[in-house]
């Protein structure tokens, strides 16, 4: 219940959907429309509304990470999911009642672990989808084995880890792992899941071959569980094809929306490349003075720029918006990001690194400049940076308790001039291009990741009909 899950969530269902395959898609009544605004052309998939609990410390309404109002309760919003398992076990009921409907598997986001119980109730396989790529996983998993006291380390001692070809440091990790806070509220919770995770069937990742294939391995190990290769997700969707082949209305609405409009416009003055898209994902924080930095930063770059703003509270300087009015476009509603990232003029993507944006941003071929604020974003920026060298870092310091301090607007307008106009951003431009054409490769008929999601399905009936229920895949 968070939009960077669900829309992996629903390219994957679409892109089973197409391979013949019923889906049935639970979720709660807030969470419905937006998933229902997003796949309106597929008839095998269904929706399957259940009550979201009313408890105490979340507002009414607030069915989806993205609505929490503070960062403070995504604790107590995880928490209130388990209260889901009732419902979400007269779903599977009604549906194993029915002969034609009994589940081959459930598809389980990592953050709902009880589903594991819920599952070997009913004698179903789990399969567990995160939305993090294999090799940000890995090294998760090796600096506990590797580097048992990470919290004692200053944040600028490099972490050289086995087989991870660049040096991290401990605050690319997410904060649980390094605070060295045992009480940490998210710890318990992290435990439930790993626990969860060993009992599954397989894990399915939004990532390919030919981007992460060499860490299967160890993902594997670490999980106790085989993975699926099946992305970049977002690149299975036929629907955008289908909806051209019917002239439907959806494509002129793309079409025809203002940042797309303006980005022809772009296109047409300057030529493709040329403006920097800057979003920082579905969950992220700023304080108002990091958006005044973010503000002139941009400003001061002179490069053309399309900035979707989370933020109720910010206001820009004055006289701000009448200065940069002919380069700028300020957006302060959701956006259709990969509409945008796959438009000719978009030339760099100044991005938090969640896993989704960093696969959008690279199979359109467009090179990042990474700004982790929290999560493993810190392991993708450098993964994405220095690994698959596809992208620059806008360099971060921390105060003495290792908390990032406000960038300011000379390092955040160097650092986009450098990656639209500077060598290495060029580099990481054409790094970008060739991952993008191997993504869209992963996905295509034969592909690595198209192969893969048509061995998953086959594993999954094939041994149904012969066994009654899919075989252990570790056996
Ligand atoms: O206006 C908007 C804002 C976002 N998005 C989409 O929302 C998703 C956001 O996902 P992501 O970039 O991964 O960011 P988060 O929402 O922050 O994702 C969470 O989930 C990811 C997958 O597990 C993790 O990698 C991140 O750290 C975690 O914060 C992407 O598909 C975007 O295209 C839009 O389409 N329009």
């Amino acid at each position: 219940m968070a939009q960077g899950h669900t829309l992996p969530l629903l390219d994957l269902s679409k892109a089973l959907a197409s391979r013949g395959t019923r889906v049935t898609i639970i979720t709660t009544p807030a969470n419905a429309p937006f998933i229902l605004s997003k796949n309106s052309t597929h008839p095998t998939i269904s929706l399957s509304i259940i009550p979201f609990p009313k408890v105490e410390e979340l507002p009414e309404g607030c069915e989806n990470v993205n609505h929490l109002p503070s960062p403070d309760l995504f604790v107590p919003f995880i928490n209130a999911t388990k209260l889901l398992q009732q419902p979400f076990e007269d779903v599977l009921k009604e549906l194993c009642d029915s002969d034609s409907t009994t589940p081959i598997c459930v598809i389980s986001d990592m953050f709902l672990p009880w589903t594991v119980d819920s599952c070997c109730l009913f004698d179903i396989p789990r399969i567990v989808f995160s939305g993090m790529g294999v090799l940000p996983t890995v090294i998760e998993r090796n600096a506990s084995l590797h580097v048992p006291c990470i919290s004692s380390l200053l944040h600028s001692e490099p972490i050289n880890l086995p087989s991870v070809p660049f040096p991290l440091n401990k605050t690319d990790f997410p904060d649980f792992a390094w605070r060295g806070d045992e009480e940490h509220p998210m710890l318990p919770i992290i435990s439930e899941i790993k626990q969860a995770e060993s009992h599954s069937w397989g894990y399915v990742v939004n990532s390919f071959e030919e981007l992460e294939g060499d860490h299967v391995a160890a993902f594997e190990n670490h999980k106790e569980t085989k993975a699926w290769l099946v992305g970049p997700l977002l690149l299975h969707d036929q629907s955008k094809q289908d909806l051209m082949n019917s002239g439907s209305k959806d494509v002129d609405q793309k079409q025809f929306s203002p940042y797309i409009k303006w980005l022809d416009q772009k296109m047409e003055g300057l030529g493709p490349g040329n403006v920097i898209y800057v979003a920082f994902g579905s969950q992220s924080y700023m304080t108002d003075l990091q958006m005044e930095e973010i503000a002139l930063g941009l400003e001061m770059a002179g490069q053309p720029f399309i900035w979707v703003v989370r933020s109720r509270t910010w206001v820009p300087p004055v006289g701000w918006e009448d200065r940069v009015k002919e380069r700028g476009l300020v957006i302060r509603d959701w956006v259709d990001q990969r509409g945008i990232l796959e438009h000719p003029a978009i030339g760099g993507f100044l991005t938090h690194c969640g896993w989704n944006s960093v696969l959008e941003g690279l199979s359109m071929g467009v090179p990042l400049l990474a700004w982790p604020m929290g999560a493993e974003q810190g392991l993708n920026a450098r993964y994405t940076a220095m690994g698959l060298k596809a992208g620059l870092m806008v360099l971060q310091e921390r105060d003495a308790k290792d908390d990032p301090m406000t960038v300011q607007h000379n390092v955040i307008c160097d650092s986009v001039k450098e990656l639209m106009r500077g060598d290495q951003g060029k580099k990481a431009r054409e790094r970008a291009q060739e991952l993008g054409r191997k993504a869209r490769q992963a996905v295509e008929k034969g592909g690595s990741s198209d192969k893969k999601l048509d061995e998953l399905i086959e594993c999954l009936t094939l041994k149904t009909r012969i066994q009654g229920r899919p075989a252990d895949p570790k056996g």
